[in-house]
């Protein structure tokens, strides 16, 4: 099996983000570069930590008109990234043309409803329903458009790999037990997230911020 952690390299020094990058080498099966790292440190920093050896999941979570995706994701080939992120919410066009646009190597998957809000949050933005019915509206029109998977919280992983065998999903919002949750609401185990069908588990803090990041990471694929 190889392994699904991705470690979220949110770190505002670049040295720091490649010493931790090269820690975890040969415990993680890839790192996550979000808007923290790319408004820091742009595409130079992108290569610095590619050349660490690990794929490239670059979390950019695009969301725009159709025309603007389009020439972003063109414009990340360089970067050659295994995994990009876009907003579900953005359209069915928005989806198609992001796709379209991706090299052919790149998983683009929609993400659906941010770990760090619950129902409340939800109903606060407009939506009416619950979390659980959002996701899978959303999982259901990044499939339509053409989108590789999507991202979703460990709550709904089990419902969205039931409607869609084959799709890859990333998840994010991972807590081992006994950890801080932080900003995060909705949290499972990464055990409970990869039994339920997650392909990819993001895991940022509880690693990064462990006293022995390499550990950490070792310990968390113990449990899966
Ligand atoms: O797209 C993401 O990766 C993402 C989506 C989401 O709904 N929730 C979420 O936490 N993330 C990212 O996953 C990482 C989680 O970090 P930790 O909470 O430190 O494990 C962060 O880099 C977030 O930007």
């Amino acid at each position: 099996m190889t392994n699904p952690i991705y470690l979220a390299l949110d770190v505002p020094r670049l040295e720091d983000g490649v010493a931790l990058a090269k820690k975890v080498k040969g415990h993680v099966g890839g790192i996550k570069l979000g808007l923290e790292f790319f408004c820091a440190h742009g595409a130079h920093g992108v290569h610095l930590i590619a050349q660490v050896g690990l794929p490239i999941f670059l979390d950019l979570k695009f969301y725009d008109i159709p025309n603007t995706v389009a020439g972003a994701m063109q414009a990340i080939h360089v970067l050659e990234p295994s995994i990009v992120t876009v907003h579900a919410s953005g359209g069915r066009a928005m989806l198609e043309d992001a796709k379209a646009a991706a090299a052919e190597h790149t998983k683009v998957v929609g993400v659906t409803m941010l770990t760090s809000m619950d129902q409340r949050d939800l109903e606060r933005t407009g939506v009416e329903g619950s979390a659980h019915d959002h996701v899978m509206r959303l999982a259901e029109l990044s499939k339509d458009a053409g989108l590789d998977g999507i991202v979703c919280s460990g709550q709904e992983i089990k419902s969205v790999h039931d409607q869609w065998k084959d799709g890859f999903f990333v998840v994010p919002g991972l807590r081992p037990a006994g950890s801080a949750v932080g900003d995060q609401k909705r949290v499972v185990t990464p055990r409970q997230a990869r039994d339920h069908g997650a392909s990819v588990l993001v895991i940022g803090r509880p690693i990064s911020r462990a006293d022995d990041p390499a550990q950490a990471a070792r310990a968390i694929e113990a449990t899966l």
